[in-house]
């Protein structure tokens, strides 16, 4: 069992040498270069920045980038056309686009229109579907990347208490799907979960997802707990912008036995589960065996 602070920057990185090495195996051996196609659509500057990270990182393993941008007042046909065409090029393994869309677009019919074998995201209602029944799917990658933490802290998850706070589509519950499969008892909390701190308070796993800053305090966790930090709020302190967790992370610090944080921890995890997933897209598509060591 690992303790203390975990380092989501290293792991990612480590993460990412093996992304790289795959990628080169695939473009030596099968003369293939793997691309995700990035669709940004207005310009929020939160998702900016994750798009231009997302982008940086997937050339810097080997990969092809592609990026998309649309206007904040482009339709959603436009969207669904590009979606379209990126479904039929041969040299998008991977496609995202980004979320939240603007308010007249309606998320559940773009993301639908995704081929499912190039939803690296793991949104499609197919790929839902697939992970809900224990079947092969795509994952989404920030669950992918707290179950990858959580292996490195843990190893075996048998029998242990997950409570999972937050019960989004795109964390909250594939998070809590996976742990079901790692054989944790699992509770999904959310905005009318009674009395939350004691519900938090059995948990030996206890994730926070929510999007709110510094909700969870150091005496809703159990001495010895594993917290992993979802949330990334911008705060600011002493007239500074500052990115929090949803853990106040000194009072959880004291208490937890290992703790992931904000910035430095899911986050760079999440993106490199995103590689992997193009990675593994790559592969299925192909009928390739799937490169050891690259999911848990
Ligand atoms: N690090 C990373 O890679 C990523 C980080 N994030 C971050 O994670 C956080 C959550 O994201 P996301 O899942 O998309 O958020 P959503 O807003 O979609 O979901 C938030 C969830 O938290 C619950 N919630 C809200 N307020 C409370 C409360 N007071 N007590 C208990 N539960 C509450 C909501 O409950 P209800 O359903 O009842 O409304 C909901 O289920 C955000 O900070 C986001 O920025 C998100 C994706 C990736
Ligand atoms: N289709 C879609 N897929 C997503 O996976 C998706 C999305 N839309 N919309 C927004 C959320 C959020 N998200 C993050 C990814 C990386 C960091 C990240 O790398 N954070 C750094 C800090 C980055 C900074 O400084 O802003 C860290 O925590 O250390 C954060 C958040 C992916 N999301």
């Amino acid at each position: 069992m690992k303790r203390g602070i975990i380092d989501g920057k290293a792991t990612a990185a480590e993460l990412r040498r093996r992304a790289a090495a795959a990628a080169a195996r695939l473009r030596e051996d099968h003369g293939i270069t793997c691309g995700l196609a990035v669709v940004l659509v207005g310009e929020d500057p939160a998702s900016q920045v994750y798009v231009r990270n997302k982008s940086t990182q997937t050339r810097e393993v080997g990969m092809n980038s592609f990026e998309h941008r649309l206007s904040a007042d482009a339709s959603e046909d436009e969207l669904l056309e590009l979606v379209a065409k990126l479904n039929r090029d041969p040299a998008v393994d991977g496609i995202l686009v980004q979320l939240p869309l603007p308010p007249h677009m309606n998320a559940d019919r773009v993301i639908n229109a995704i081929a499912p074998h190039k939803d690296v995201d793991g949104f499609h209602i197919s790929n839902v579907g697939l992970l809900g029944t224990g079947q092969r799917a795509l994952v989404p990658c920030t669950p992918l990347g707290c179950m990858m933490m959580l292996r490195e802290i843990h190893g075996d998850l048998s029998g242990l208490e997950a409570v999972v706070v937050g019960r989004s589509n795109i964390v909250g519950k594939p998070l809590a799907q996976l742990l079901m499969m790692a054989n944790c008892t699992v509770t999904v909390a959310h905005s009318r979960t009674r009395d939350l701190a004691s519900v938090c308070r059995r948990a030996d796993i206890l994730i926070a997802a929510v999007g709110r800053a510094e909700m969870i305090r150091g005496d809703w966790i159990k001495p010895g707990a594993s917290v992993i930090d979802v949330g990334i709020n911008r705060v600011e302190r002493d007239g500074k912008f500052r990115l929090v967790g949803d853990v106040n992370f000194g009072e959880a610090a004291a208490v937890a036995g290992a703790i992931t944080p904000v910035p430095g921890g899911v986050g760079p995890m999440t993106i490199a589960c995103l590689l992997v997933n193009t990675l593994t897209a790559a592969h299925r598509v192909r009928n390739l065996p799937e490169p050891a060591g690259l999911t848990v």
